[in-house]
């Protein structure tokens, strides 16, 4: 579907300034939307790619007071990380600007102030929560508070993150201050709202009847639903001094709404860039404005900022808003403040050079439709199954035989058969094909197509082994590699969308300029006599060690979140003194070890009591190693009554420390004692 648009004007949603990008980020907003503006690039269009950190709001000010900085050093701190990060993976923004700047702060001031200035706003004046120690009102996630819908107590004013329900402080059972812990009072306080009720029938013509067709299910359908249980004002504006300020008379102390000023940082960033015609990529109808995002900004993409759009009056809406689904991680929701992640930054470092994969992987098994899993294993596997068993096999062996029967030039290409001809016709096809895919935004199924012509390359070579004709027929070999070779050069410009690395270094291999989209599928896209550059291997093996290390790496977050959610055991009763001496308590010596047998977790130890050497049987087997015991000293109750253990006798108990995790820590005497020391 080749569309009638002059230009493009394509926005990835701004991530949140507080903490670094992870892979969900990647596959939900940055990986499509960079695989559609490099295709858009390649074939020629005139295209925009917009992003920058979004650096207001109350999650970023909750930081800071926690982290004892000030709201400016920690979205700086996250700029620059995320800002670098992008630009390693290899994420092609035109700009990445910042919504604490200048240019924002005008443009978004300007918006609201036209809006404000014709009326478009309902002023209201309502109680809201207060608290009087801090002296400061609680917008959304300063409060929290008990759900109404799901009873997790822990529901912030804005949104249950148990349900997903969205919430106004006032809703909220049992409200608590994140600020002092006091339950808070109602004061009163001037709002300004957007009355999305008054946009509700034109959305409802807009998006229902409009983009039933072309936009994907999933966004459609959660629109749909959000129309058709009514829309009602939302306030714009917030009590908070981190933010834009309201640019009016009597707003004193307050400021833009995140919500508000967020999707402005697109049109902004776009001034940024182009500070005399950035009005053309978002007021002329020839511009298609397209938004990249994951699910749970929908509805401020969706509804929300276009009925800004509309009230404002001179921009274009949204053609599209292709929003992904969720990507979790080995079977868990990732999650920034559990750490329950795979950073960018920390892949980049721990893969050096393999962006690339990551890009693959991320793709292959994007969330375009529904929610989606990461694992260690299946990044292995798609590494070496599929980059370097399929794609980078063939390149390697078209270029490695040409050199070795052609000194690396490309061959002439001699009498065709049927099956070269088919082949040809094939390859001719692929960029369409390809093209069109992306164009639909199906990522996924593009690059199984990318991958369909490496297979087509592979099967190719694997059925005319051309390595057993080379002794009786050069010149079919001759045919046979200067075809694989023609379809490795349209690899080189069809991959670049989604692995731009590998191109580079492929276009080198082969030592060629990067070509444009139209270039590919072409027969001559190599001409005889060109002399390729030395082959190498596009893919590394990935080794288990390597994967087996991040596994390690997840599980130990994994424990260390167990370990700062378990609660300490509530205290037990009182006993008295007398019922604490009756226990015989002592420092023994172990002086042998050895694991009862068919038993997992049980040691036979002998002790030092210094009245006799006794045997205790414990359940220790699987916090140490039995040679390890011996020597240590430990606290022991003698008098506890004896007991047979699997057929052996155990006199008394050793005293251990128990973990949350279970691993278990003997008790012993700060220093050396004599062995049938008194414990009191
Ligand atoms: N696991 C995920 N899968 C797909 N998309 C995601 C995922 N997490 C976040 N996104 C999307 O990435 C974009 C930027 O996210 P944003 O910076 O707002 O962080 P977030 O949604 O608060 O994520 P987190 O809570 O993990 O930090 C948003 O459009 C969001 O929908
Ligand atoms: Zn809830």
């Amino acid at each position: 579907m080749p569309s009638d648009f002059q230009r493009y004007t394509v926005t990835a949603a701004l991530p949140y300034a507080n903490g670094p990008v992870h892979i969900g980020h990647l596959a939900g907003v940055y990986l499509p939307a960079d695989i559609y503006v490099r295709y858009l690039r390649s074939a020629g269009r005139d295209v925009k790619f917009i992003c920058g950190s979004d650096e207001h709001g109350v999650p970023i000010t909750i930081r800071a007071q926690k982290e004892g900085v000030t709201p400016q050093q920690v979205v700086d701190k996250y700029h620059a990380l995320i800002r670098d990060s992008f630009l390693d993976f290899g994420v092609s923004f035109d700009i990445y600007s910042r919504t604490s700047s200048a240019t924002h702060r005008e443009v978004s001031s300007e918006f609201f102030l036209k809006l404000y200035q014709e009326g478009k706003f309902i002023e209201q004046t309502s109680q809201q929560y207060y608290d009087e120690q801090a002296d400061q009102f609680l917008a959304d996630r300063y409060i929290v508070g008990t759900c109404p819908n799901c009873g997790n107590e822990n529901a912030y004013g804005d949104q249950c993150e148990r349900c997903g329900t969205s919430l106004s402080p006032t809703e909220l059972i049992n409200p608590r201050s994140m600020l002092s812990g006091n339950n808070p009072v109602l004061r009163e306080t001037k709002h300004w709202y957007l009355p999305l009720d008054q946009y509700e029938p034109w959305l409802r013509e807009w998006i229902v009847e409009g983009h039933k067709n072309d936009w994907k299910a999933n966004v459609y359908g959660q629109c749909k639903s959000w129309i058709d249980q009514g829309l009602h004002p939302r306030a714009v504006t917030r009590d908070l001094d981190w933010g834009v300020p309201v640019p009016v008379a009597g707003a004193e102390g307050k400021v833009l709404y995140v919500w508000f000023d967020a999707p402005i940082g697109y049109i902004s960033a776009t001034k940024d860039l182009l500070p005399d015609t950035w009005e053309t990529y978002w007021k002329d109808s020839g511009s298609k404005l397209v938004h990249f995002i994951g699910k749970d900004n929908i509805v401020f993409h969706c509804i929300i900022f276009p009925a800004m759009l509309r009230a404002h009056g001179d921009y274009i809406l949204p053609d599209n808003v292709p929003a992904n689904e969720f990507l979790n991680l080995e079977g868990d929701k990732i999650s920034t403040s559990r750490n329950w992640a795979v950073w960018l930054h920390e892949y980049l470092q721990d893969f050096p050079g393999q962006a690339d994969v990551l890009r693959y992987v991320l793709c292959a098994n994007a969330p375009e439709n529904k929610d989606n899993d990461f694992t260690w294993k299946d990044f292995q596997a798609r590494n070496n199954n599929e980059l370097l068993a399929t794609l980078g096999n063939f390149v390697n062996r078209a270029v490695v035989l040409t050199h070795k029967y052609f000194g690396g030039q490309i061959p002439a290409r001699n009498e065709l058969t049927e099956f070269d001809r088919d082949v040809l016709q094939q390859l001719a096809d692929f960029p369409a094909r390809i093209g069109h895919l992306i164009e639909n935004y199906r990522f996924r199924d593009a690059l199984n197509e990318l991958m369909n012509l490496a297979r087509l390359g592979n099967k190719y070579l694997a059925d005319t082994e051309p390595w057993k004709l080379i002794k009786t027929d050069e010149p079919r070999v001759a045919t046979i590699l200067n075809i694989a070779l023609q379809i490795t050069a349209s690899l080189t410009t069809l991959m670049e969308p989604f692995l731009p690395n590998t191109a580079l270094r492929l276009a080198g291999m082969l030592d060629t300029e990067k070509t444009p989209w139209t270039a590919a599928g072409h027969a001559d896209a190599l001409p005889v006599g060109h002399q390729l550059k030395e082959a190498f291997l596009l893919f590394e093996k990935i080794e288990d060690a390597t994967v087996e290390a991040q596994v390690q790496k997840l599980l130990d977050t994994k424990k260390a979140n167990e370990l700062a959610n378990t609660t300490t055991a509530p205290a037990k009763e009182n006993v008295s003194f007398e019922e604490f001496s009756r226990m015989d308590l002592r420092v023994g010596t172990i002086t042998a070890a050895e694991k009862v047998a068919k038993t997992k977790k049980l040691l036979k130890l002998t002790v030092d009591t210094g009245l006799d050497q006794r045997t205790i049987v414990s359940g220790i087997a699987e916090s140490f190693i039995p040679e390890a015991l011996v020597g240590q000293q430990v606290l022991v109750l003698l008098n506890l009554a004896p007991r047979e253990i699997k057929g052996i006798q155990s006199q008394g108990m050793l005293l251990l420390a128990e973990n949350a995790d279970g691993s278990l820590a003997l008790m012993q005497p700060g220093q050396q004692v004599k062995p049938g020391s008194g414990v009191m």
